[in-house]
Parts: structure tokens; C-alpha cells; sequence
């Protein structure tokens, strides 16, 4: 008996073996020096990063980056992908002998989707660069002072991290921007930068940098640069698809393929055929979809993240949001929430509802009364707002124990905010990638996370969209959550209810939202232009997601109330006619082709 006992591992054991194995997931049984890595540089990562391993991405592309082949990566979000290719590029560059100097101008440049990101890669090199101090990291982003950026330039950035617009800018108009010394272009979230219409831009910069290999290239300038300058390319994203094989075709030469889905491949190509890197890898490429298609199951999401969703119908949308939201924060189980909107006008709408919104269902003392109903500090972010409060808005949710980030996908990608815990998609992601990106935003690096996704019922066959892909999600308790609010000044639980839309407290609570909008006018009118984008841009869903999220479905009385209207949609319908032709006739004066028309105006809105 007692051998038996002491055989059964105790609970403590137990968890440690399962931290252990979550430990096993993520981080690789090796060290930083031991991937070749300069000894400076691995005290820097370990004492100002506080990194005392490399993670399994890390192990796997820092070698194959110092080798100098061309790489393409695909590994979940928040693995380390950043420290995966900054690292060797800067080992490379300070064992340079001589010493570089600024008047060498760029040897590397890294390419993000969003200025935010750019941000943060910049963060991290200048930390990398601390004992480094010849070799100088910069960046230009769209939004930033041209002038200030062009003397910058031409004084000489080692490492330049750059959006794609502003990159090509300067590469036009820059006479000073030294780039004859580049080895490295990285293009970080490399999915991201096509989808957002950065396509042309970037086969331009790749011509201008002599960095193209297919055909249509200019076959001299590739030659003379690429015999001077050995280039090498590298792509990372947590998801791929067809947009990137036609980059990694054009920019990269005999690549290996990091974190690719091998055993996927195998009626393909077999592990060894990328292991040798021969023509083989290109051959792959030349028929990529076989396997980078995004419908292969191989999306990949952090393994102990929770995934769920929650079913609601579309005029209880706020009330749901507003429940959930205060739920959370009143628990304690979340320090940091994201909620992902559509558009940059339903961020701003529920960020000036939340910072204003006062409401109790029963008499209060006065001071309870100015308490807001989400008492937690809400920061917003996305494209329409001025460069600097993105800026801050960006620095304070990285450093704020307790907040509420109200976004668009300008915060989907590759964003990291220490310790968030829970995200909310208020508004359907539309593609899969999307989806994956956004809950991307937690459980990092084996952290616990929880992500919460909202459907109309008439939306729920996105859930098997989303199966396609290899990603299950469970339905939340939505009624156990409502019932737990207290109704009438004592603490109560109501009384079970089975549905939610003769909830009493849903109910009781879009009657105090409509009412609080209705007294405002200035909430009112952001309501009512709300309203008209959030249905402009579930019209703008693509391909087959048009069959999941059909404006023809809609109910546009139950929209106008998830925007706490009370109007009759006839109303809130006018107004929305009203400006879909003003739209129409400013597009036609400013002869927009229908296709700009769409990829500008619409992600313009969105992001
Ligand atoms: N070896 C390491 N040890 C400890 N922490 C690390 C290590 N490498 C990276 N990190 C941390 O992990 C987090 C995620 O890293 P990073 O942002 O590079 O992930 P990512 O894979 O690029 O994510 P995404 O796909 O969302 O862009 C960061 O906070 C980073 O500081």
C-alpha cells in the first residue's frame, strides 16, 4: 500500500509536471549562446530582457538566420518571433570588422503593417543595442514628422524598422537614405502588410532595393546589388496565405521553412526535402497553395488559451457587452480586457458610452449614483486618431495594471501588452487569420488567457468556418453571468431565467443605455454615424463570409438598438441612405476606381 501511495504523484507534483510540459511547449532545452549567439549579446538578453532561455521558435530560426539563408516562419502568436530574427542580425553586425559606422547607412530593415508595431520593434532593439552602441536602430512610420525622419536618415540608421508608405517614400525622395550596405529585409506579419493593400508598394520597394527574383524583376539592378550585397529575406506571421506565397516567391531564394505544418506536407514533400533546402523548396513554392492554404486546419492558436463565444441576438448586443464587461472586471479575474470593433467610429462610440455611462437599478445613495457602470479605465485605439494620443494610448495600456483597450484590428497584429487576459470580439473578425491574430493578444508565451467571441444567431455558422481551420470554441454561461446581478438593492440573485431576452436585467439596462442616449444629444448624433458604418462595414465582408454575415439578414430596428436607439430603423435608415449617397457622389467627384474605392475607403474605416 504505501509503495502505491508514495507512487501516485501529489497534486503540487502534478501541477508542477503540467507547468513543466507547458514549459516544454514553449521554451527549448537549450541556451542562447548555444545557438551561436555573441556572449554580450546573451547577457543582454538576459539581464535587460530577463530571457533565460530562447523560446522554440528562437532555437529553431537563429541558426538558420545566421546561416544566411532566406527563412520563411510561421509560428503561434507570442512565441518570440521578434528576439527570432533581431537577434542574429545584430550578432552579425557587431562582429563586423571594421566596426560599422552611421555613414554606412542600413544594413537591415524590418517592415510592419502598423505604426504601433513599429514601436514596439524599436523597443525591443534599442534594448538589444544597449551595449551596441555603434550599431543605431531607427524608425519611420507614416504620421511622423517627414523632415525629422529624412535627417535621421541621412545621419544613418543601422536597423531601420519602417510601415511599408513611408518606407517607399523616403526610397523615392531621399536622396541621403544610404541603403547600398542592406543584407536583411525582415517583413514581420507579413500576411498583414499584403491585406492591407501594401502589395504594389512592396514589389516597388523590392525593385528599388534590388531584391526581387522573379521575371518581371529588372534583372540588372537584382544582379549588380544582389553579387555586391549578399541579401537575405525573411518572412514571419502566424498565418499564412496565398498573398504571402506570391511574396516569399518573389523575395525569397531556397528558403527554410520554420514551423510549417511538416507532417500537412508530406504527400507533398517529405521533411527531408526541406531539410536539404535544395531546389525542392522551390518547387514548393512554385505550387505553394498545396501548402500554405489557410483552409488546412493549421491556424495556430496558443494551445491553453479558452476560446469561446456567445450567442446574442443583435438589439441585446450592448446590454450583453455592458454585463460582461462589468462582470469581469467587478470578479477580478481579468487585469486587462481588449474589445475588438469593426470600425474606428464604434471604438469611439463605446469608449465616450462607457467613460459616461452612469446606471443602478435601484435607489442609490448620491455618491453611488456618479459611480460609472464599467469603473475601470478605458483607452481606445485606431487609425483616425491623431498620431500622438495613439501613441499614448498605446504606451498606457502597456503599462496600466487594470484597463479596458476598445480597438480596431490595428491592434489584431503582433501587438504585445504585458498581462492581458481576456479579449472580446464584439464585432465578428470576418477571415479566420484575423480571429487568430486578435486572441493573439493573450496567452502569450504560455500565459493563461480567454478569448470571447460574439454571434448573432443568424451569424452562428462562422463557428464551423472557424472549424475549418482547426479552431473549436465552447459556449459561455451568458445566464449564469446575468443572474448574478443583484436586481433590487439587495444582493439577491434573481430568479432563474432561461431566456435571455426576457432577461430582467438585460432588459432593465438597454432601457437606462436608451435612455442615457437619448438625453445626450452628442451621444445621440456619434450613435447615428455609428450606426452607418457599423452597417457599411458588415456589408464589406468578402468571399464566403458574405453567406455568414448577410445585410440582408439584418434587422436594422435591432442594429439601431444595439446602438442604444430607440428611432424607428425607417429613421436611423434615412440618415444611413442619406450618407451612403453622399459617400457615393464624393467617391464619383474624386474618381475613385471601384477597386480603390473598396480597398482604401473601407480599411481606411476599419482599421
Ligand atoms: N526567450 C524568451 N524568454 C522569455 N520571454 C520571451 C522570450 N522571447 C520573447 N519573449 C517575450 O514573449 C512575448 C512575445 O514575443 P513576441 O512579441 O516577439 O511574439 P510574436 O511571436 O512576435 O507574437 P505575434 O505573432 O503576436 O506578433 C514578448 O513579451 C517577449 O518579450
Amino acid at each position: 500500500m504505501a509503495t502505491k501511495k508514495s507512487e501516485k504523484p501529489s497534486k503540487e507534483s502534478k501541477t508542477k509536471s503540467k507547468e513543466e510540459h507547458k514549459e516544454s511547449e514553449i521554451f527549448a532545452s537549450c541556451s542562447f549562446s548555444s545557438l551561436g549567439l555573441h556572449a554580450t549579446l546573451c547577457d543582454e538578453l538576459r539581464e535587460r530582457m530577463d530571457f533565460e532561455a530562447p523560446t522554440l521558435v528562437q532555437a529553431q530560426a537563429i541558426p538558420v538566420i545566421l546561416s544566411g539563408r532566406h527563412v520563411l516562419v510561421n509560428a503561434a502568436t507570442g512565441t518570440g518571433k521578434t528576439v527570432a530574427y533581431l537577434a542574429p542580425i545584430i550578432h552579425q553586425l557587431q562582429e563586423h570588422e571594421p566596426r560599422i559606422q552611421r555613414s554606412d547607412g542600413t544594413f537591415a530593415l524590418v517592415l510592419v503593417p502598423t505604426r504601433e508595431l513599429c514601436m514596439q520593434v524599436y523597443e525591443v532593439l534599442q534594448k538589444l543595442l544597449h551595449r551596441f552602441h555603434w550599431i543605431v536602430p531607427g524608425y519611420i512610420m507614416g504620421g511622423e514628422n517627414r523632415s525629422k525622419e529624412k535627417a535621421r536618415l541621412r545621419k544613418g540608421i543601422s536597423i531601420l524598422v519602417a510601415t511599408p508608405g513611408r518606407l517607399l517614400d523616403h526610397l523615392r525622395h531621399t536622396s541621403s537614405f544610404l541603403h547600398t550596405n542592406l543584407r536583411w529585409i525582415i517583413f514581420d506579419e507579413a500576411d498583414r502588410i499584403l491585406e492591407l493593400g501594401f502589395g504594389k508598394e512592396i514589389e516597388e520597394i523590392l525593385d528599388i532595393l534590388g531584391s526581387r527574383h522573379d521575371a518581371s524583376a529588372d534583372k540588372e539592378i537584382a544582379e549588380s546589388y544582389i553579387s555586391d550585397h549578399p541579401r537575405q529575406n525573411v518572412l514571419l506571421s502566424a498565418t499564412l496565405n496565398e498573398k504571402v506565397n506570391h511574396l516569399a516567391k518573389i523575395s525569397l531564394e531556397n528558403p527554410v521553412m520554420i514551423g510549417l505544418d511538416y507532417k500537412k506536407m508530406q504527400p507533398v514533400l517529405s521533411f527531408k526535402d526541406f531539410g536539404s533546402l535544395g531546389s525542392d523548396a522551390n518547387y514548393e513554392l512554385e505550387h505553394p497553395v498545396k501548402m500554405m492554404s489557410p483552409s488546412n486546419g493549421d491556424f495556430r492558436v496558443p494551445a491553453q488559451l479558452v476560446q469561446r463565444y456567445v450567442k446574442v441576438s443583435c438589439g441585446l448586443r450592448l446590454a450583453v457587452l455592458l454585463s460582461i464587461l462589468k462582470d469581469l472586471l467587478e470578479r477580478g479575474t481579468s487585469q486587462k480586457i481588449v474589445v475588438f470593433f469593426s470600425t474606428c467610429d464604434a471604438v469611439d462610440f463605446h469608449y465616450s458610452l462607457l467613460s459616461e455611462f452612469k446606471f443602478t437599478p435601484h435607489p442609490q445613495p448620491e455618491e453611488q449614483l456618479r459611480q460609472m457602470f464599467v469603473g475601470c479605465k478605458a483607452l481606445r485605439l485606431h487609425g483616425n486618431m491623431k498620431q500622438e494620443d495613439r501613441r499614448t494610448a498605446f504606451q498606457a495600456f502597456k503599462t496600466e495594471k487594470l484597463a479596458l483597450l476598445l480597438s480596431t484590428d490595428v491592434a489584431a497584429r503582433g501587438l504585445d501588452f504585458p498581462k492581458v487576459r481576456f479579449i472580446i470580439q464584439y464585432d465578428s473578425p470576418g477571415e479566420a487569420t484575423e480571429y487568430v491574430h486578435r486572441v493573439g493578444r493573450t496567452a502569450r508565451l504560455g500565459e493563461r488567457g480567454d478569448s470571447l467571441l460574439f454571434l448573432q444567431p443568424v451569424e452562428m455558422d462562422y463557428l464551423q468556418d472557424l472549424e475549418k481551420h482547426g479552431i473549436s470554441l465552447t459556449e459561455y454561461p451568458l445566464l449564469k453571468v446575468l443572474d448574478s446581478f443583484p436586481l433590487y438593492n439587495e444582493k439577491r440573485h434573481v430568479k432563474k431565467v432561461l431566456d435571455l431576452e426576457s432577461h430582467p436585467w438585460v432588459l432593465l439596462l438597454q432601457k437606462a443605455l436608451e435612455a442615457f442616449i437619448l438625453a445626450e444629444p452628442r451621444m445621440k448624433k456619434l450613435a447615428i454615424t455609428t450606426f452607418c458604418s457599423w452597417v457599411r462595414a458588415y456589408a464589406a465582408h468578402r468571399g464566403e463570409l458574405k453567406r455568414i454575415f448577410m445585410v440582408k439578414k439584418l434587422h436594422l430596428g435591432h442594429v439601431a438598438k444595439s446602438f442604444a436607439l430607440k428611432e424607428q430603423p425607417s429613421l436611423v435608415g434615412k440618415s444611413f441612405q442619406k450618407e451612403t449617397k453622399k459617400r457615393k457622389r464624393d467617391e464619383k467627384q474624386r474618381g475613385l476606381s471601384k477597386k480603390r474605392k473598396f480597398s482604401r475607403k473601407t480599411l481606411r474605416q476599419k482599421i
